[in-house]
C-alpha cells in the first residue's frame, strides 16, 4: 500500500494553506496513495496565538470533506486545539479515515523550548502549547500506524512504546528548524526507523516562511531497514512510497530486537 508524505511551505493564512494542501493531496491520491501525512501546523504556521482559536473547527471540517471526496486516509498535521483550562493549545494530530471520520488523535508530548543559533534565537513552544499524555496506534490501509510530532523525534522511548503497541508505520508531522534539521533530521528519522523496524513517514515544512522562520524541509519516507525511499529538498513536495509489510515482517523475523531486549539493571 502506498503512503504519501506532503511537504509544505505554509504561510500565515489559513485559507491559502488549505487550498495548497488540497492540491498536494489530490496529487498524492493521483499517485496512488491510500494515506497521506501533512506537516506540523500545515494550516496555521506563523499565525499568532489569537488567530488560532477558530482554526481547529475549520481545519476539521475541511479534512472531513477532502478525505471523503478523495477516499484518502489523512494524518492532518498537527493543528492547534484550544484547551480552556490552561488557556493554551494542544498540538493535535488527527487521523481521518477515507470516510471523513476521526479514528484517532495524538497531542504532541514534547514541547520545543530550546535555544537555537538561528535568526529566531530560540523557541518556547510551552508558552502557547500544553503537552499531551497518551499515545496512538491504530490500523490503517498501510498497516498499524503510530503518531508522533516533530520534537518528539528526539525521544526514542516514545517510539519504542509505539512499537510495543504494535506500530508498523509511524507518521511524524514536523517543522524542524533549518539549523537543527541540517544537523540531525535525517539521522534521527533513520535511527527511529531502524530501532523500531517501522516505516517512518516524516513530513516537514521546508524553506523561508513569510514570518521569517526558516524550516529544513527534506521530508523523508524511510523503510524499516533504514533505507531512504524518498526525500524532498525544500518547497512543496509530494513523496509516495510503498509500505511493504511482508518486507517489514521479514526484517523483524531476521533480527528480532524486541525479543532480545533486556531490562537494564536500575531501570523500572
Ligand atoms: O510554531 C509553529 O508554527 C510550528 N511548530 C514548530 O515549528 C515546532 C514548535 S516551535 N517546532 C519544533 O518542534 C522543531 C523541533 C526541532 O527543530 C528540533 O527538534 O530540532
Amino acid at each position: 500500500m502506498q503512503a504519501a508524505v506532503i511537504q509544505m511551505l505554509s504561510v500565515p493564512d489559513l485559507a491559502s494553506n488549505l487550498r495548497q494542501a488540497q492540491q498536494l493531496l489530490i496529487q498524492a491520491r493521483q499517485q496512488g496513495a491510500q494515506l497521506a501525512v501533512l506537516p506540523e501546523n500545515f494550516a496555521t504556521f506563523g499565525m499568532v496565538s489569537e488567530q488560532l482559536m477558530q482554526a481547529a473547527s475549520i481545519v476539521q471540517a475541511w479534512a472531513q470533506q477532502i478525505t471523503q471526496t478523495l477516499g484518502l486516509w489523512l494524518v492532518a498535521g498537527s493543528v492547534p486545539v484550544y484547551n480552556p483550562t490552561l488557556d493554551k493549545y494542544w498540538a493535535r494530530c488527527w487521523l481521518f479515515n477515507a470516510q471523513g471520520q476521526i479514528v484517532s488523535q495524538y497531542d504532541k508530548q514534547h514541547l520545543f523550548d530550546a535555544t537555537v543559533l538561528d535568526q529566531q534565537g530560540g523557541y518556547r513552544e510551552s508558552a502557547t502549547y500544553c503537552p499531551g499524555d497518551s499515545l496512538s496506534v491504530v490500523s490503517t490501509p498501510i498497516g498499524r500506524l503510530g503518531l508522533g510530532v516533530c520534537y518528539d523525534l528526539r525521544f526514542p522511548e516514545l517510539f519504542a512504546e509505539l512499537r510495543r503497541l504494535g506500530a508498523e508505520c509511524i507518521a511524524l508531522p514536523s517543522a524542524f528548524t533549518q539549523v537543527t534539521g541540517a544537523a540531525h533530521w535525517e539521522v534521527l528519522v533513520r535511527a527511529r526507523a531502524i530501532e523500531t523496524q517501522c516505516y517512518l513517514l516524516a513530513a516537514g515544512q521546508g524553506g523561508d516562511h513569510p514570518n521569517g522562520r526558516q524550516t529544513f524541509g527534506h521530508s523523508l519516507l524511510v523503510s524499516p531497514w533504514g533505507e531512504v525511499l524518498q526525500q524532498a529538498s525544500v518547497g512543496e513536495a509530494v513523496l509516495v512510497a510503498d509500505c511493504d509489510l511482508d518486507y517489514l515482517h521479514d526484517i523483524r523475523q531476521r533480527m528480532p530486537v524486541v525479543a532480545h531486549k533486556k531490562t537494564l539493571l536500575g531501570s523500572d
